[in-house]
């Protein structure tokens, strides 16, 4: 079962966001999106996700149009960490991540021990099992990220969606969250900043540039001196291990 998205474009209002996508992800890869601000990363995970509906061409679950496909069924399947999500309710953060479990309830089927089990693994998985108890206002932007992740792990996603994920986390935070998703048994979508952890962590890399897939591939395949270029604008130097992973070695702009 794969996500995919054929011919996509998507406008707001009159202006074209995202022009012709087509992108197939692969079953169990971590991908990682890239592209300067602006160029519709989010745009594309919300189209990804469901949320957002393509204007044109197909947006695909298991070979399904995801617009027939009910909201239980794709939250059942979809994970989605949005960026800047936040809640005014009074909430736990166990409380907040026992909304995960929200797609699998109903009267036939109320809160089991296995929901308890999700949750709790799901609060291990982001390091807050401690801070189960605490109010989510009184959590730190970092703790408040954790606890979203740990949402949508909750959810038993198949594939796992998540914007700019390491935005508020600390560097071993950072990490250790993108080392558990590529441990985890899900299909993973990131937008991330960090080009260097997307070479270190993603199977492959999607780059995003005035809402056109301009480049699909490896790291080492994408993450060139002439794409960082092309795309960012920058000059850097991109160095590769004894493993084939690369590292990228960035310029000053004025230097
Ligand atoms: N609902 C909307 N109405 C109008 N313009 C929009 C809307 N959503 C996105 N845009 C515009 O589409 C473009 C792409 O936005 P998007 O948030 O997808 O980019 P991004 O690559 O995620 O950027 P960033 O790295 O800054 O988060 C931007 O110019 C943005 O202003």
């Amino acid at each position: 079962m794969s996500l995919e998205l054929i011919d996509v474009t998507w406008m707001a209002g009159y202006r074209t966001i995202i022009s012709d996508v087509s992108l197939k992800v692969t079953p169990g890869e971590f991908l990682g999106l890239i592209g300067p601000n602006g160029s519709g990363k989010t745009s594309l995970m919300s189209i990804l996700s469901g949320v957002r509906r393509p204007f044109r061409g197909q947006a695909l679950m298991g070979g399904a149009e995801m617009r027939r496909l009910g909201r239980r069924t794709l939250a059942q399947n979809i994970g989605f960490v949005e960026q800047q999500a936040d809640t005014t309710d009074r909430l736990t953060v166990r409380e907040a991540v026992s909304l995960g479990r929200t797609p699998y309830l109903s009267l036939l089927s109320p809160w089991s021990p296995r929901d308890d089990e999700q949750v709790n693994q799901a609060l291990v998985d982001v390091d807050m099992a401690h801070m189960a108890d605490r109010y989510w206002q009184t959590l730190s932007g970092g703790e408040k990220q954790r606890v979203h992740i740990a949402r949508a792990l909750a959810q038993e996603p198949k594939y796992l969606l998540l914007d700019e994920p390491t935005n508020h986390l600390d560097i071993r935070h950072q990490l250790g969250l993108l080392e558990l998703v590529r441990t985890l048994k899900v299909t993973a979508v990131a937008a991330l900043h960090d080009l260097n952890h997307a070479a270190m962590f993603c199977d492959r890399i999607a780059v995003m540039s005035e809402g056109r897939l301009v480049a699909l591939g490896s790291p080492a395949e994408i993450l060139t001196p002439e794409l960082l270029q092309t795309v960012f604008g920058i000059s850097a130097a991109v160095e590769t291990d004894g493993q084939g992973r690369c590292h990228i070695r960035y310029h000053a702009l004025n230097g």
